[in-house]
């Protein structure tokens, strides 16, 4: 049965993939269901595009490169920040359709539209800032300098958990820098996508500039990654399919950037107040019911304060409610589907068959097939699934430590680099582990880390490059270093 979407604007729901500003269907006739995972319940269809609609997106896009790099960066940031105008006067129907289609409860929808509309606001402002530079010549009578060029057509190859902001992050960027894109969510959750899609057009960015295309992944991606024309690719998701789509990427040498995966370890120095750091930790652990890149995995506890920690922790996860997102009080929604619960369910076994203790999570309480209750295990080793995957699921796992040489082996203890959470107040211990830590980013005694102004990535196989802050847009964009000569007499040449 399909599941009716009341919104204010029923015209952000679409269907159909989005090419050169028209809504397509698929050319072979081939389409996939899109299902709500709190309910099992099909929300509606995305056609499966063929290869040469893929290909016609690639012609659009190198069509509207042209006109959209050749405007003035204010004639694009004028249009950038009516689609910022249009996300905030339809956050409450956006964030209707991500909770439908992804799980997470409607607050938290409503503050994902809400950040990734302020990425949009930001790259708006910051395309006016693409400044060149100029270089005191080492030639006579001649002037040298760079300029900043947009790099051409970017493919943006998104994820599910965050499926509106992980575009805008990039496409906002991206426009800004002059560039067109062709994004391809996932197809878990396309509506957000297509809903952009159509604010986009509203906002005067002209067709063939932002373009949805929707298929096979495998497929849409390796037209996209082998495509001369296609200039840059930025992909958000796992490590397995970014090291899949870095090979990929290699036949045409194309600009790659990276958001892959994370398993932050969150650290508690034993001055900490153990209370004050588990519901800290709480927070940190269960946003997006742990399908978060930051979530954090691995929960390193000083022994002093261990026993008291895990009691707090306990019973602030005991007050989490878990059920359908669209329902008030929900704190945790599904997971994306079976596959994500057989997975937590496996990785808890794992826990338990190598010494783990499970001091909480009944999973006869579920309130249906596609939710987890959110686990806690003690006594996690780094033998364990728990401790060397991301689990992507509320699956928490604690581990005691003795002194800080010993918790930063243990945090890096992992081929991932994203985020790492350190809670003390020792400020001699904080720069120790800031220093320490192979981590992209690192946050101090704060669950909340993220937002336009500052650099998001991380080290080691969560990725290259950066995302967001005043170097996010330098990922679509060239330098072009030019060199003015024969210019006679050059003063200060
Ligand atoms: N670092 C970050 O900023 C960040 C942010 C959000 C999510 N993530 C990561 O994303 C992952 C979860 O998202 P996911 O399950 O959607 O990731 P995923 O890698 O399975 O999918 C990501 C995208 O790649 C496509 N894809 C899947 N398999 C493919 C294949 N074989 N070839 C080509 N494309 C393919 C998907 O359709 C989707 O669009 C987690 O690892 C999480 O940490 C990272
Ligand atoms: N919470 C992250 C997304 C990771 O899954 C972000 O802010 O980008």
């Amino acid at each position: 049965m399909t599941q009716s979407i009341k919104l204010e604007d029923p015209r952000l729901f679409r269907q159909h993939a989005y090419i050169d500003g028209k809504w397509t269907y698929g050319d072979g006739g081939r389409d996939e269901a899109v299902t709500d995972p709190a309910t099992g319940e099909v929300l509606g269809h995305i056609p499966l595009l063929e290869a040469d609609q893929i290909r016609g997106a690639v012609d659009a896009a190198e069509t509207a490169f042209v006109h959209w790099r050749a405007l003035r960066a204010d004639e694009r940031c004028e249009r950038l920040l009516a689609w910022y105008d249009l996300l905030q006067a339809h956050r409450e129907d956006l964030a209707t359709i991500m909770t439908l289609e992804q799980g997470k409860p409607l607050p938290d929808a409503r503050g994902e539209v809400e950040y990734g509309a302020s990425f949009v606001r930001w790259f708006a402002e910051e395309g006016k800032r693409t400044f060149g530079e100029t270089i005191p010549s080492h030639i006579p009578n001649a002037a040298l300098g760079t300029l900043k060029e947009p790099v051409g057509i970017a493919a943006l190859i998104t994820p599910w958990n965050f499926p509106l902001a992980m575009i805008t992050r990039k496409a906002a960027a991206a426009l800004a820098a002059g560039c067109t894109v062709i994004v391809k969510p996932a197809n878990e959750t396309p509506f957000s996508a297509l809903a952009l899609a159509e604010l986009a057009e509203r906002a005067g960015i002209p067709a063939g500039v932002f373009n949805v295309v929707l298929g096979d992944p495998p497929e849409v991606s390796r037209i996209l990654c082998a495509e001369e024309r296609v200039k840059a690719l930025s992909f958000t998701g796992s490590t397995r399919v970014g090291r899949l789509l870095l090979e990929q990427c290699a036949g045409t040498v194309k600009r790659v950037s990276l958001e892959l995966g994370g398993n932050a370890p969150f650290i508690v120095g034993p001055d900490m107040d153990p209370k004050e750091a588990a519901f800290a930790a709480v927070a940190a652990k269960f946003q997006t019911a742990g399908q978060d890149c930051l979530a954090a995995n691995r929960i390193l506890v000083h022994e002093s304060i261990h026993d008291e920690f895990v009691e707090h922790f306990a019973e602030r996860m005991a007050a989490l409610t878990v059920g359908n997102g669209l329902e008030s009080e929900v704190d945790l929604g599904p997971l994306i589907h079976g596959q994500a619960v057989d997975k937590a369910a496996s990785i808890v076994d794992d826990a338990l068959s190598r010494g783990a203790t499970l001091v909480a999570g009944d999973q006869n309480q579920a309130p249906g097939p596609n939710f987890f209750m959110p686990v806690l295990l003690t006594g996690v080793t780094p033998q364990m699934q728990v401790w060397r995957e991301e689990n992507f699921a509320p699956v928490a796992g604690i581990t005691a430590y003795a002194d800080d040489d010993q918790v930063i082996e243990m945090a890096n203890d992992t081929e991932y680099g994203l985020a790492a959470y350190v809670y003390t107040h020792d400020i001699r211990r904080i720069w120790k582990l800031l220093r320490a830590l192979e981590f992209g980013m690192v946050s101090v005694n704060s669950v909340k880390m993220t937002g336009p102004p500052v650099p998001f990535g991380g080290v080691k196989q969560s990725g290259l490059g950066r995302e967001g802050g005043i170097t996010g847009i330098d990922e679509y964009l060239e330098t072009k270093y030019y060199c003015l000569g024969a210019l006679g007499s050059v003063s200060g040449s």
